[in-house]
């Protein structure tokens, strides 16, 4: 039944034409934004303590001078002051420091809570890439997303936005504050402010270039070490010597004079704003202290006021002195959200999101359909048992699908075509070899075979069905991949052989371990099985045959080795190809060469 029904829907549901690599799937829509305001969400009570924090820290960092004014008032009229007026005082400078300590401690944990929101949800859109998409990236440029990028982020909240607006309402507030007490020096500072702004932004930018220079300097620097290492024969047997230091010389230099630009505004911007607020309070005092009774309209005050107001003059300066460094991290922070964005919006693959379990609920409900082509689907699940039931038709002699059928596939990489028109079989238990002259594409075919790329023109089925269509949870019982080299990932033997896959048992290990002849191996190690892996427990030969048996512990219906012995010497070879033998057995297997000596079964030239 369910054959009948699969080969009545293939023409409309598996289509010859191709569907286009770049329309396997859209992109979810996930952006910043919406990472951030779910953080928020989901961060009521912090949210809500960080804008209290900011109002709060705003708010009582005015009353201590105001209190001061008081004192000095009370004691310049002669008069006694109360305990209770010192204590006030005191105490709202305790409360002002609590307020501020608060308010960056709660902001630095914000931050940490969006920076783990990022990277997690950059690392689920990550696992769900096409592998176009993955090989088109450059590894630097990956990991400045999931490090720089999301740092920027994380700084737009510690030292960013919310710092900006903290700090433009403490100079609104002291300047309104001013104004009431001095109006005077209230419009001298409005004057002043533009200047000291201007200025502050000036050397920030100077010293932040002045920075970056020396970084690449420096990054220069200490790159021509480890390469004048690695090439150290080369330079004696050239006599390169003197040109190699010269090199090295230049880059300190570099590195130096960029050094020596950053201590220069250092050195000059302290001084600068020093002099700048003991003049304007200066000039505020003589003005106060004028017997013209004009200037005394705008700038007379009380002993008590004129400390108050010294006091704001020097709090006002930092916060405008600090607006200059948030909005450079604003401007970062935007084009760091612009990099994520973009990387948001890649295309991922159909089934990619299944591995991270969000979409294994919907997998059980039958309404879930995978495959939409000519408003026709067919559910994912479905094509799996029917793949499964080809499959035991095949075992059995009764199915007319061969378990791999290339249909007339044409494919390249971007505009470089490597596949055309392409036509092959290889039926159940099939064992064959793909010849082919170095760059012909016979990676390529097994890489379109694991269904990690849509071929553009032409099917690529595995019994009848396209490789496209094998859910991800699924391949491992599929196809066992052995490659040119093993790649080792992080952990045991065991690790090595399961790949962290909770459902291969611990005698299907070592049955494959025995298969493939590592069994004496692995237990004469001191952990056996649980033995961490590092590069020199085993020989190349031995590193291997644990490709073959990690590809082959799910027990899987088709083995694909790609060139499995090309970087062996004549013996190992032998004995990798005689595991393999032993793995082979009723398996149907495709093998890639371009040596005609170590072709397995029938050949297939490519
Ligand atoms: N991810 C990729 N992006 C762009 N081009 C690629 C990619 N992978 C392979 N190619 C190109 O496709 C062509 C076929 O590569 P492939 O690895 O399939 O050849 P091959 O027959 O297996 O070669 P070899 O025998 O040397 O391993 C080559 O020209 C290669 O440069």
């Amino acid at each position: 039944m369910i054959l009948e029904k699969s080969r009545r829907s293939d023409a409309n549901v598996f289509p010859v034409e191709n569907k286009g690599k770049g329309k396997i799937a859209k992109a979810k829509k996930r952006q910043v934004k919406g990472v951030i305001w779910k953080t928020v969400l989901q961060q009521k009570w912090l949210s809500m303590g960080i804008v209290f924090a900011v109002a709060g820290a705003v708010v009582t960092a005015l009353i201590p001078p105001l209190i001061l004014a008081k004192i000095v008032d009370t004691v310049t009229a002669g008069k006694a002051v109360t305990f209770w007026v010192i204590f006030l005082y005191f105490a709202m400078l305790a409360l002002t420091g609590f307020m501020e300590s608060a308010r960056e401690g709660l902001l630095t944990v914000f931050g940490q809570k969006i920076t783990h929101a990022l990277r997690s949800s950059l690392m689920e859109k990550f696992i769900c890439l096409t592998s176009d998409k993955l090989t088109g990236l450059e590894p630097g440029t990956l990991a400045s997303r999931f490090v720089g990028d999301v740092d920027t982020v994380e700084n737009l909240f510690t030292s960013g936005i919310i710092s900006m607006f903290a700090d433009a309402c403490k100079i609104i507030s002291i300047l309104v504050v001013i104004w009431f007490e001095n109006k005077g020096l209230a419009v001298v500072l409005l004057v002043i402010l533009p200047f000291l702004f201007w200025f502050t932004r000036h050397v920030q930018k100077n010293m932040l270039a002045a920075q970056i220079e020396n970084r690449k300097a420096v990054g220069r620097a200490s790159g021509h070490v480890p390469e004048t290492l690695h090439n150290i024969r080369t330079i004696h047997c050239l006599g390169r010597e003197k040109y190699m230091e010269e090199r090295y010389d230049t880059y300190i230099g570099e590195s130096y004079q960029a050094m020596e630009r950053t201590n220069f505004y250092d050195a000059v911007y302290s001084p600068v704003i020093l002099i700048l607020n003991a003049v304007v309070v200066a000039a505020v005092m003589l003005l106060s202290a004028s017997g013209n009774k004009m200037v005394l309209t705008f700038f007379g005050m009380s002993a008590g006021t004129a400390v108050a107001v010294i006091n704001y003059i020097s709090q006002i300066f930092s916060p405008v002195e600090s607006l200059g460094m948030e909005i450079q991290t604003i401007q970062s922070a935007v084009a760091g959200i612009h990099r994520i964005n973009e990387f948001f919006g890649l295309e991922e693959k159909e089934n990619g999101a299944q591995e991270n379990g969000d979409t294994e609920k919907t997998w059980n409900n039958p309404a879930t359909k995978i495959e939409e082509n000519r408003n026709e689907k067919i559910s994912r699940k479905e094509a799996m048992a029917d793949m499964e039931e080809r499959h035991r038709l095949g075992a059995s002699g009764s199915n007319s699908f061969p378990f791999v059928e290339f249909r007339n596939v044409t494919f390249g990489y971007d505009e470089h075509v490597v596949l055309e028109h392409l036509n092959f079989k290889v039926m159940d238990t099939d064992q064959v070899t793909l010849l082919g002259r170095t760059g012909a594409g016979k990676s390529t075919i097994l890489k379109l075979l694991l269904g990690l790329y849509e071929p553009d023109q032409g099917q690529v089925l595995l019994h009848g069905i396209p490789a496209t269509a094998v859910r991800a949870g699924e391949r491992r019982k599929l196809f066992g991949y052995v490659e040119q080299t093993f790649h080792m990932v992080p952990g045991t033997v065991r690790d090595q052989i399961t790949l962290y896959d909770d459902r291969i048992s611990e005698r299907q290990v070592k049955a494959v371990a025995e298969l493939t002849g590592l069994k004496e191996a692995i237990e004469s190690l001191e952990n056996g099985y649980d033995t961490y892996c590092t590069p020199e427990i085993f020989s190349q030969g031995q590193w291997q045959l644990l490709s073959i048996a990690r590809a082959a512990v799910a027990e899987p219906k088709l083995l694909l080795l790609d060139e499995i012995t090309a970087n062996l010497d004549a013996e190992t070879e032998k004995a990798v190809l005689a595991a393999l033998k032993r793995v082979a057995k009723d398996r149907t297997v495709i093998s890639i060469s371009h040596r005609t000596s170590a072709e397995l079964g029938r050949t297939i030239q490519i």
